[in-house]
């Protein structure tokens, strides 16, 4: 398509990232009549900055990471040294391989319905182009997605000031970085760089960790990752320079501690991210917005209000991952195609991984989640991974698992953890809480012997009898095998 012509379509979707993609071939399926926009590059976030090169990035990590136990098991061998252009190279070419086959989706879908261009609403059913001219649609599905927010403090930085987007077309490993923000991109890209060699401090704020709220998980994964790399959970940085050298900050690494000033080479702001909603023209809609300026949509249907209008993706601030923008965008797209006629669709259990290692997970609803909305009337199971057999052969014995269950019903309803390959346990347990399986019935599954999974059993042994629905688990579980 054209990009200044003044033009009408039945579905304009904003957006060409993961939900805009999944939007279209929907959308393709019922009309001819559709222009698919996108301002930056194609390739998608999760493909070019996000899922992807992070986890090519934790790869070699974790691998040199493992070469410290060699002497624990009886192996002799030092620890590789870090070619740091090398590691860059294969993130950046695997990488641009994932990017490459996003192209190709997008080289597949009809040229006329393309067009490269940032949009912003004029009004309702009217969008103008950067690129020049205007489109007018029927029905118009936002799928803008994120971008990271910088704390203002962090400009200070100057051009040493960078985000995840940076990291991924780095050439070689610096010798230092301060990353700011204990979330799930923060623990990611610090412990990686640390692992890597790069002198790593993460800062964090109120000692939160990841998406965690069961304070128990939260303590336990405190003390797995300051015993590795210096954590400032709960620091106070008290100024951040632009020196000759790179970054000087200056912090106290707990409230009560002496200030300490160090210079890194650059500053990765890891905090949070922006939804792209403040830059589409949003306010000259009508559509009814929340104290986010987002507009106010339902989850099951992605509609804002009653109007032509579907939001998917990062952009409503909700859910922000992978799995969850691609099922947002068919939804969206199944439904504008056939507005006004519009469809609910339950959603998924939420599940969220951490690849730090041990790796963080919640599904389910959050210990936050249960405390506010059934006050007692739930129960905890739990079981450490310091004395679980097969984590204990293999050297990943650390972590905590939390499961959480309905005290009327015996139905699992969550659970939060750290531990050992533990995106393996969450999956299981996201299949599980959405079967609506009761804890009963959930220990009535085959467990093999020794795997991992033989700790989760724990646990649910654990909830069973925290709910009055089972005996105490024996402390040698006889039909476990050892170390179960
Ligand atoms: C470092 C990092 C690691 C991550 N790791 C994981 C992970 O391991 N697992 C996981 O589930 N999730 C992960 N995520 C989250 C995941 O990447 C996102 O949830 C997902 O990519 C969001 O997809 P989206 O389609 O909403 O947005 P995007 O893919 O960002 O697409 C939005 C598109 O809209 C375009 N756009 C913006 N404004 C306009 C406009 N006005 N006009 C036209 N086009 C516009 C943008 O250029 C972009 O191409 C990670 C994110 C990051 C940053
Ligand atoms: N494995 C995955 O699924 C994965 C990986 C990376 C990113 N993501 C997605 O990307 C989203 C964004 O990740 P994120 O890590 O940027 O956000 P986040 O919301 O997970 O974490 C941001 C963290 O920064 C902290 N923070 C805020 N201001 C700070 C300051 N001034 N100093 C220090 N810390 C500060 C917050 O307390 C919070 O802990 C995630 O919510 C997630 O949905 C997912």
């Amino acid at each position: 398509m054209k990009n200044n012509q003044n033009t009408h379509v039945e579905v304009a979707i904003i957006g060409t990232g993961t939900a805009g993609m999944g939007a279209y071939r929907e959308v393709r399926k019922h009309t001819d009549s559709i222009a698919l926009i996108e301002g930056g590059q194609y390739g998608t976030t999760c493909a070019r900055v996000g899922c992807m090169p992070s986890k090519l990035l934790i790869a070699p990590g974790e691998l040199r990471h493992n070469t410290e136990k060699f002497a624990d098991f009886g192996l002799q061998g030092k620890i590789p040294s870090v070619d740091g252009k090398a590691v860059m190279k294969r993130v950046k070419d695997e990488r641009d391989r994932f990017v490459g086959f996003v192209n190709e989706d997008i080289d597949s879908f009809d040229e006329k319905h393309r067009i490269q261009a940032y949009a912003s609403f004029v009004d309702d059913h009217t969008l103008s182009l950067s690129t020049g001219g205007t489109l007018t649609a029927d029905k118009i599905i936002i799928a803008t997605g994120s971008r990271p927010n910088i704390p203002g403090f962090f400009e200070q930085a100057k051009d040493r000031l960078i985000t995840n987007d940076d990291v991924f077309y780095w050439d070689d490993l610096p010798k230092s970085i301060a990353v700011f923000g204990a979330g799930v991109i923060g623990l990611e890209l610090g412990q990686a760089l640390h692992r890597l060699g790069v002198h790593t401090h993460l800062f964090g704020v109120g000692d939160a960790v990841g998406p965690l709220s069961d304070p128990e998980v939260i303590a336990t994964s405190l003390e797995i990752f300051k015993g590795e790399f210096p954590f400032h959970s709960n620091g106070q940085v008290k100024s951040i320079e632009r020196n000759d050298k790179g970054v000087q900050i200056t912090f106290k690494p707990t409230p009560d501690s002496e200030e300490v000033t160090e210079t890194f080479d650059y500053l990765l702001a890891a905090t949070g991210r922006k939804t792209n909603i403040d830059n589409i023209g949003i306010e000259n809609t009508s559509l009814e917005l929340d104290g986010r300026g987002v507009p106010i949509y339902n989850p099951m249907s992605m509609q804002c209000g009653n109007s032509h209008v579907f939001i998917a993706g990062d952009v409503n601030g909700d859910i922000p991952l992978l799995h969850e923008a691609a099922d947002e965008g068919r939804l969206a797209g199944e439904n504008a195609s056939t507005f006004p006629q519009v469809f609910k669709k339950a959603r998924k259990t939420s599940l969220g991984v951490v690849f730090s290692d041990p790796q963080i997970a919640t599904v389910g609803m959050s210990f936050r989640a249960l405390t506010k909305k059934l006050g007692c009337h739930f129960a905890s199971g739990s079981v450490s991974f310091t004395g679980q057999g097969r984590s204990r052969v293999m050297l990943v014995n650390k972590g905590l698992l939390k499961v959480y269950g309905d005290k009327e019903t015996g139905v699992l309803l969550g659970a939060e953890m750290i531990g050992p390959h533990n995106e393996h346990i969450a999956h299981l347990l996201a299949w599980v809480i959405q079967l609506r399986m009761t804890v009963s019935e959930v220990l009535q599954m085959p467990f093999y012997h020794p795997v991992i999974e033989e700790g989760l059993r724990s646990a649910l042994r654990d909830l069973l009898f925290n709910l009055d629905m089972g005996a105490h688990p024996p402390l040698r579980c006889i039909d476990c095998g050892p170390g179960a």
